[in-house]
């Protein structure tokens, strides 16, 4: 990683390789095998399977400020060009509510008014915090706040006293989709205005687009950290949904220090088309690979780990 994302400094997957391209395998490490295991489903989807018709030939995508220091916030979005909206992360262990404002005041005046602003807490406040943070942040404008808490009712609980106290910050549910036993309690219970999706963890782009139709919100599709090729199944998905308004999350490729393809998968005046995707996807080999391979130990850990997540299937 160029700067450290989600307490991440240095990420590694897997590549597989099928009759259909490249798929990928990058569940996080701390991740037990059994949620590890949809990652698998999804990467042998894309090597092996296939991806429905897309109905559009390229995404808008969001540029990603991990949760760095105010000055370095310019560095990061200098890596996604022509972005029209901005996904701050907020929350971070160690940090205060103040660095959030600090940093998303900095992306604020650097970006004007018209770019669209949002935030993702991971999960990382109570009620209590995120009424109080969402208050203080609705100052610069936000799309919406993306798992601002951890409970499904903690957040049809914090939306019900946002809307009392006229605070205007729609709520999107990301953790409470993608690592839940049910991911449509969330549709059900009226606890989100919108969903994020991604494909690697929700087990592939079919399993993804039945959950988006299930929930019946308006969707954004986002990545897991992934190489091109992962992007390139994100892209796949957003692509095939039947409505997508919303800029997705998946120019992190940027946020790498490498990558493995030929053609990194980031955007170009804010856009990612599908036939880039495809190209990724399609290309006989991924050059970038060779020059980063795993050897020892973390090789092994994460062949026994496929190996292991391929006996839950
Ligand atoms: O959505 C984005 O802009 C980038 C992707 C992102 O934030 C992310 C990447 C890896 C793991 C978790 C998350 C997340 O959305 O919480
Ligand atoms: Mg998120």
């Amino acid at each position: 990683m160029r700067v450290r994302f989600r307490g991440v400094e240095v990420r590694e997957t897997v590549l597989l390789h099928g009759p259909s391209g490249w798929g990928e395998f990058g569940p996080f490490v701390e991740y037990a095998d059994e949620e590890a295991a949809r990652w698998l489903t999804a990467g042998l989807e894309a090597a092996w399977g296939r991806w429905p018709e897309p109905v559009r030939d390229h995404l808008e995508v969001n540029a990603t400020v991990p949760a760095v220091r105010p000055e370095q916030v310019a560095g990061v979005l200098a890596r996604f060009d022509g972005c029209r909206t901005v996904k701050v992360k907020v929350a971070e262990r160690g940090q205060t509510l103040d660095n959030d404002v600090a940093r998303v005041a900095e992306v604020r005046a650097l970006v004007g008014p018209t770019v669209s602003v949002r935030v993702d807490a991971n999960a990382a406040w109570t009620v209590d915090q995120a009424r109080e943070a969402l208050t203080r942040l609705s100052a610069y404008d936000l799309q919406y706040a993306e798992q601002p808490c951890p409970e499904v009712a903690d957040l049809a609980r914090l939306r019900v006293l946002l809307a009392r106290d006229g605070v205007d910050v729609p709520i999107a549910a990301d953790e409470s989709v993608r690592r839940a036993e049910d991911p449509l309690r969330v549709a059900r219970e009226g606890a989100a205005d919108l969903i994020v999706v991604k494909v690697a963890p929700l087990g592939g782009v079919a399993a993804a687009l039945e959950i988006v139709a299930g929930a019946g919100l308006p969707a954004v599709v986002s990545s897991a950290l992934d190489t091109s090729v992962g992007i390139a199944a994100g892209v796949a998905l957003g692509a095939a949904l039947p409505g997508l308004d919303l800029a997705c999350g998946l120019g992190t490729v940027g946020l790498l220090a490498a990558d493995v393809a030929a053609r990194p998968l980031v955007p170009t005046a804010g856009v990612l088309t599908v036939a880039d995707a495809h190209a990724v996807v399609s290309a006989a080999d991924q050059p970038g690979l060779a020059g980063h391979e795993l050897s020892g130990s973390r090789r092994d850990w994460w062949l026994e780990r496929l190996a292991r997540c391929h006996e839950v299937l």
